[in-house]
Parts: structure tokens; sequence; C-alpha cells
């Protein structure tokens, strides 16, 4: 059995962070662990309250999982602050870790801030070095960039942009274009890109859709494909997960991690 880590926010509601990542390996068939660096008290409305872990913390909760059941992959999500991003960096250095995949989540669907501005050039500095890929969506890649994006051009060449400058490979996320959901791989430098398109699934229910999608690509990665079919294989588990039109909650719901699961045995 391969081994994912996640290393990411809790979401209370489970549909985003720790808990759309633990379900999203065990749809992809690999075992989940986690190390948890903020706390949320979230729904499909909105965040309520932030409770980081303090580095302390994270710390002794990457060297648990570390020292007994090494990881295959690891993905990182929701980092908050820079102290924690100095452990989460140390540690994947320490450890040798490999199969890195950062998702850069600044801002929450709702629009609560999941980042502090400080640590972005933290981030850049020290984690993005250590990632086979990031995974900016288009206002992450704006920040990252300094660009508007408002077309597919500018996503292209702010994506371009990124993977020359930051020398990683930079799957774009197109999911917040109203037409359809494609995204795009730059490889790091610039040298090679490849379109992952994609039909928009009318869904209102996307919280969540971002990080299931990373870590689906690091289950993948553990598994043994290589970054293309990774990412081929995590859009495809995502588009179930969203065509299956789970609705829950007032506000912008979870998808259905679990539609490639439900055998007769799960049927209620
Ligand atoms: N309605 C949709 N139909 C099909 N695929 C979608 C849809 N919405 C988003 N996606 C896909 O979901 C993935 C996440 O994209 P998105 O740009 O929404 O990221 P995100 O903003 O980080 O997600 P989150 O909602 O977690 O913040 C991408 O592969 C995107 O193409
Ligand atoms: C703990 C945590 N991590 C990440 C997200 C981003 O997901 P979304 O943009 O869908 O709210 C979130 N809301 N909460």
């Amino acid at each position: 059995m391969k081994k994912v880590l996640t290393i990411a926010g809790s979401d209370s509601s489970g549909g985003a962070g720790v808990q759309a990542d633990l379900k999203t390996m065990l749809a992809n068939g690999v075992y989940g662990m986690s190390a948890i660096t903020a706390l949320t008290a979230q729904n499909t409305q909105g965040v309520r309250m932030v409770q980081e872990a303090t580095p302390e913390f994270l710390a002794a909760e990457l060297d648990a999982v570390f020292e007994d059941i090494r990881p295959d992959a690891v993905k990182v999500g929701m980092v908050a602050s820079p102290a924690l991003i100095h452990v989460i960096a140390d540690k994947l250095k320490a450890y040798k870790a490999e199969h890195v995949v950062v998702d850069p989540v600044m801002v929450a669907t709702s629009g609560a801030k999941l980042l502090v501005d400080e640590a972005i050039e933290v981030l850049v500095q020290e984690l993005f070095p250590l990632a086979e890929v990031i995974t900016p969506n288009i206002p992450e890649l704006s920040v990252l960039t300094g660009a508007e994006i408002a077309d597919e051009f500018a996503f292209e060449q702010a994506a371009k942009k990124l993977a020359a400058e930051a020398e990683v490979n930079v799957l774009a996320k197109g999911g917040h274009f109203a037409d359809d959901a494609s995204d795009l791989l730059v490889l790091a430098g610039g040298e090679g890109e490849q379109w992952y398109r994609g039909t928009r699934v009318a869904n209102p229910n996307t919280h969540g859709t971002g990080c299931t999608l990373s870590s689906a690509i690091a289950a993948n990665l553990a598994k043994g494909f290589d970054l293309d079919e990774s990412i081929g294989r995590a859009k495809s588990y995502l588009f179930g997960a969203l065509l299956a039109k789970m609705d829950l909650g007032r506000g912008n719901g979870p998808v259905d991690h679990g539609w490639n699961l439900h055998g007769d045995f799960f049927e209620n």
C-alpha cells in the first residue's frame, strides 16, 4: 500500500483541507496521513475562526509520521504563516520527502484569508523549490505573478512567467473561468506545456475542489504514475466527484469524494 501525507488545515465541515485530502486518498487507493497546520471552524458558508498549530507541534507531527510510516508522496495545502512554512521546509528537506505537491492556498472560496500576506514570499522561497508541482488557481497565480488575469491568454502568460521565474512545474487551474474547466501545466523554466481540457460540470458545489485535485495528484504520484498521467487521473476523479452532484449545506457545498466507492455495500 502506498502512503501519502497531507500537511494542511482542518475544515470542520469536511469538504476542503485535511478532510478532503484524506477522503481523496482513500478513494484513490492510498493510505492517507495528516499533519495539521491549523484548525478552522468552517462550513459551506464561510470560515468563522482559525487556530494555528504552534511550530513545535507541527514539527512533532511531521517527525512522528516520517519516523514511522514514510510517505511516498506529500501534499501541502494551507500553511498559514512564515513560522509554519519554515518548519515544513526544514522537515521535508531533512527527511528527503519525495513527490511533493504544493497547493498555494491563500484565500477560501468564501473570501477568508488562509495565509498571512508576509507568508507569500516565504512560500515561494522555501516551499516551491521542494515541489514536483505547484497548483495555483487564478487568483493565486495573479498574486504570485502580479498579473491581471482576465482571459486564457493572460492565464497562459502568467503560468509561463511563474514556471520560468520560480523554476517549478506549474499546474495553473482554470476552474474560475466560466466556460470550461481546463488547467495548464507549464514545466519548470518554461520547457514545455500541456493543457488538460475539462468539461465544466454544472454544479454550484465546488468547495474543496483545489484540495481534492492536489491530493489526487499526490496519490497518483505515490502509485508510480508520472506527473502527466497523475494530473489526468486526478482530473478524471474530480470530474466524477462533481458529476455526482451531492448537495449538502446552505452555501458552496462539498463534492462527493466517495463517488467511485459506492457499491451495494455502501448503499443505505
Ligand atoms: N464546475 C467545474 N466542472 C469541472 N471541473 C471543475 C469545475 N470547477 C473547478 N473545476 C476543476 O477543479 C479543479 C480546481 O480548480 P479551481 O480553479 O476551482 O481551484 P481552487 O480555486 O483552488 O479550488 P477551491 O474551490 O478548492 O478553492 C481544477 O482542475 C478545475 O479545472
Ligand atoms: C482548511 C482549508 N484549506 C483549504 C481551503 C480552500 O478550499 P476552498 O477554496 O474550496 O474553500 C479551505 N477552505 N479550508
